[in-house]
């Protein structure tokens, strides 16, 4: 059966999970990802931190966006060429790819691995943030992604995976990662 097949092979191979997370809700679906896919998790740090202040990191990306500007990263990854899938998680921010993952896809050589985006945001869904992510990674195979809500920062609303919502979040993202073929 080639569904089986592929499945399995899936599950045999090395998994790298990056993520961007300010208030830690895209964190949080990193996590849920680990817990049932497993594999290595590493979070984007930049080499200047962003402001604290909302404003002033909304203007700083905006610039970013119109410069092109690529904010150089902390966080190095060891011998990206031993993975096979790559699970990236970001938040929406300015309904574009964050600029550090746009660093992190430059950066890294991940032709012919399987790219896998994960996102949160303020309820404006990806914008054309899981299209950049395939125009900057041409000849890797970008695999559905998965999306949800989360904080709500412009209203004061920060981090919010917790109770509830977080039950509901295991259970989408479990949802996801079968119909996807990675749960294990
Ligand atoms: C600089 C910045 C820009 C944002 N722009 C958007 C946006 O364009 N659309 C949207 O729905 N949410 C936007 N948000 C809200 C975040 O996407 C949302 O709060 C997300 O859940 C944050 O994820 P995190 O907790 O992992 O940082 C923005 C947040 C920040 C800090």
């Amino acid at each position: 059966q080639e569904t089986t097949s592929e499945k399995e092979s899936l599950k045999d191979k090395k998994v790298l999970i990056v993520y961007l997370s300010r208030t830690k809700n895209t964190k949080t679906i990193a996590e849920i990802i680990k817990k049932n896919v497993g594999g290595d998790f590493v979070e984007l740090e930049l080499q200047t931190p962003y402001p604290e202040n909302y404003k002033a990191i909304v203007d700083q990306v905006s610039k970013e966006n119109e410069s092109g500007f690529l904010p150089p990263l902390k966080t190095k990854v060891e011998n990206i060429e031993k993975y096979d899938v790559v699970f990236i998680g970001f938040p929406t921010w300015g309904m574009k790819l964050p600029p550090p993952m746009k660093s992190f896809l430059k950066q890294y050589d991940l032709k012919d691995k399987i790219i896998i985006p994960f996102n949160t945001n303020a309820g404006y869904g990806i914008g054309s943030s899981f299209d950049t992510v395939k125009e900057l990674s041409p000849e890797s195979k970008v695999l559905e992604g998965f999306t949800m809500k989360g904080g709500v920062e412009r209203d004061g609303i920060l981090f919010v995976m917790e109770g509830k919502k977080k039950i509901e979040t295991e259970k989408k993202v479990r949802e996801w990662l079968t119909k996807i073929d990675l749960n294990k």
